[in-house]
């Protein structure tokens, strides 16, 4: 077991194999999606298989954390209540999200952990969906998840994440980040051509795209760490070929990488574009759909992410905790648009939230583009 002496050295320890556990769930379910497509494009509205991901991994990840800690008392705030899951007309969605779970959770001794002694029932799987409402704070110990982050890129079997963070008196003491398609080439990760649909054929099915890791970090420690996910037969021994994260260490802006969402809903492209223009970042956006973004600067493989939402949108917590503190103890630097450190500790929203976010691999990077806010700000179209 890892660092198990150290304070949340247990939490951290089973949160990755949860989320290894949950990355693995999260394959199989895209996998089924993609085979469903093959040949076809998938209705758009189609996001079934994206909703059983989502309330799959939020009943494992909520069972498999109160079994193994605090038992009921455990306090999760994540993202999907149950009321849609509890309709009548769902049964069918509920009886695959039962068996997703259930199939999911009898692969546990391969992760080192136990399994139910029982499969879990339809109440059960209900049960430990909506124990996950918790709002937070500023006290106490909150897991915060996000079951599935991305869904767009799920659903088009593109980049998403499985994000697990861990709060102590509103402060974010844990994260822990699973990339199920996260290339071994960065390369892989630039999607400016954006698919509007599932494409079995492409990114190849090779080695590369299958790989996939969970990436790690203890506020305080300086180290954040990234697992390889594991494959078939292969059991998961703790370190599981654990490498250490090292943000880049590149600051000139003309040589920086910036990423940012995938979608123009999500972020203003026209502004972030003016923006890193003024400083001088020459490279084409890497977009890349959820906090696979963030995955990519503790990597080393980008520089910079930027997202301004438009106004009145709210950031949710679920949507960056594990990633900020990845980011942070790989070397890298996360502040809202004013420089300000992200405010965890106020309930589901970043409140106090200053205008964007800004993830650098570096102060320097960080300065100037919080530099470059300003100076653009009253110019811009937000
Ligand atoms: N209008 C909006 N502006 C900004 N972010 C939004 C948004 N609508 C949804 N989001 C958030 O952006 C996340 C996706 O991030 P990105 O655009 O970087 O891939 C979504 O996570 P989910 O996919 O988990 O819902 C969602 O929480
Ligand atoms: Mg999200």
């Amino acid at each position: 077991m890892a660092e198990k002496n150290d304070k949340y050295g247990k939490e951290l320890d089973l949160a990755v194999r949860i989320v290894h556990m949950a990355c693995s769930l999260c394959q199989k379910v895209q996998q089924s999606l993609v085979s469903a497509a093959s040949g076809h494009v998938l209705a758009k509205d189609d996001d079934s298989p994206v909703t059983i991901a989502d309330w799959s991994v939020q009943a494992t990840v909520s069972w498999l954390l109160s079994e193994f800690l605090e038992g009921w008392s455990v306090s999760i705030v994540a993202e999907e209540d149950v009321q849609t899951l509890s309709k009548p007309e769902a049964a069918s969605l509920l009886s695959a999200v039962v068996n997703t779970v259930n199939e999911c959770l009898a692969e546990a001794p391969k992760y080192g952990l136990q399994c139910p002694k029982k499969v879990l029932g339809t109440s059960q799987i209900l049960e430990a969906i909506s124990r996950c409402n918790s709002t937070g704070g500023p006290t106490g110990r909150h897991w915060v998840l996000d079951p599935v982050d991305g869904t767009l890129g799920f659903l088009r079997g593109d980049q998403y994440a499985v994000a697990l963070g861990f709060l102590e008196d509103g402060k974010l003491v844990l994260g822990v980040l699973g990339c199920p398609n996260y290339p071994m080439r960065k390369e892989l990760l630039n999607y400016n051509h954006q698919c509007n649909q599932i494409k079995p054929t492409s990114p190849p099915s090779s080695d590369i795209w299958q790989k996939g890791c969970v990436m790690y970090a203890r506020r305080g420690t300086g180290q954040a760490w990234m697992q390889p996910l594991i494959h078939g037969d292969t059991k998961f021994e703790w370190p599981n070929s654990a490498t250490l994260l090292q943000a880049s260490p590149v600051d000139d802006p003309s040589l920086a990488t910036f990423c940012e969402p995938v979608e123009k809903a999500n972020s203003n492209h026209l502004f972030t574009e003016g923006l890193v223009n003024s400083i001088g970042l020459k490279n084409r956006p890497m977009r890349v759909h959820s906090m696979v973004k963030y995955a990519a600067i503790a990597r080393g493989d980008a520089e910079v992410y930027i997202k301004f939402a438009r106004s009145g949108y709210k950031e949710k917590i679920w949507d960056h905790a594990a990633g900020v503190v990845i980011v942070e103890e790989a070397g890298g630097v996360v502040t809202d648009a004013g420089g300000r450190p992200l405010d965890f500790s106020r309930g589901l929203y970043l409140e106090g939230l200053d205008r964007g976010i800004v993830a650098c691999s570096g102060p320097i990077l960080h300065d100037k583009i919080i530099g470059a806010v300003y100076a653009s700000w009253d110019s811009s179209n937000l």
